[in-house]
């Protein structure tokens, strides 16, 4: 079989060659009968699966399914919205924990998660120390990336993510949902995002997406030997 390697996981195909790209080799393209491309390279596959948790889970769960054993992690990837002042736009943000933000009830008191309500995850972590050791490889802010299915566009519903997710860093639509599937098959996850846009109010012509690419094949491109180095150390299966 051939070496383990990463799946990375992003929305659309713009973020997917991205991250192609920092291979500096062109990629080895295979469809799978659910019409998904899988990019194949040398350290690490890159599908885009659509926009969204239920996007991302779904593809993601059926990549890892025609390939078993090929994957030792599964790394969100691509474009995001940033908390300032933790996470500005041009930074790069590694997440601590990918956390479904809007997936629960609405109370009188507030917003109730889905583990309070007690159906299950509402966060996942990278394996110890792995987030830490890409954020220094690729210069990148550690903190919590917060999963939405809908995009903040105000300003009030910026303020009260960030004060339900002390330190949340980025918010992007796929992470959790990546996070998902990879649990149900045991295996690690890991969160990277360029920020785009603030998170905030919605001000589309502002989203800088041409250098939150760039900015995402920089941190494709540094990475490698952080995670070449966690997966020669010895670590438990996950999820
Ligand atoms: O139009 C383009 O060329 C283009 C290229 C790459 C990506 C896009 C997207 O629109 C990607 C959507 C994707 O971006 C994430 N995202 C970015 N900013 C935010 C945000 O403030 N809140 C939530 N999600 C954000 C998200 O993961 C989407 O899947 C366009």
């Amino acid at each position: 079989m051939d070496r383990t390697r990463a799946l990375v996981v992003t929305a659309v195909p713009a973020e997917r060659d991205a991250v192609t790209l920092a291979t500096g080799a062109p990629p080895d393209a295979f469809t799978l009968p659910t019409g998904l491309t899988l990019h194949r390279g040398p350290a690490w596959d890159a599908v885009a699966v659509g926009v969204g948790p239920a996007a991302a889970a779904a593809g993601t769960a059926t990549v890892l399914a025609v390939a078993p054993g090929r994957y030792d992690l599964v790394v969100a990837a691509g474009i995001g919205g940033g908390f300032a002042p933790v996470a500005d736009v041009g930074d790069t943000v590694v997440g601590s924990a990918l956390v479904a933000a809007d997936l629960g009830a609405e109370s009188q008191d507030g917003f109730v998660d889905l583990a309070e309500l007690g159906f299950g995850r509402t966060s996942h972590r990278p394996p110890d120390g792995l987030a830490e050791a890409v954020a220094e490889a690729a210069g990148a802010v550690v903190g919590p990336v917060l999963t939405v299915a809908t995009a903040t566009g105000t300003a009030e519903r910026a303020a009260a993510l960030a004060a339900r997710h002390p330190g949340a860093a980025a918010e992007a639509m796929e992470g959790h949902g990546v996070a998902t599937a990879a649990a149900a098959h045991r295996l690690a996850v890991l969160e990277i995002r360029t920020v785009s846009n603030p998170v905030g109010p919605r001000d589309r012509a502002a989203w800088r997406i041409p250098a939150a690419l760039r900015a995402l094949t920089d941190a494709f491109a540094a990475v490698g030997p952080a995670v070449e180095k966690w997966r020669q150390q010895p670590h438990e299966q996950h999820g």
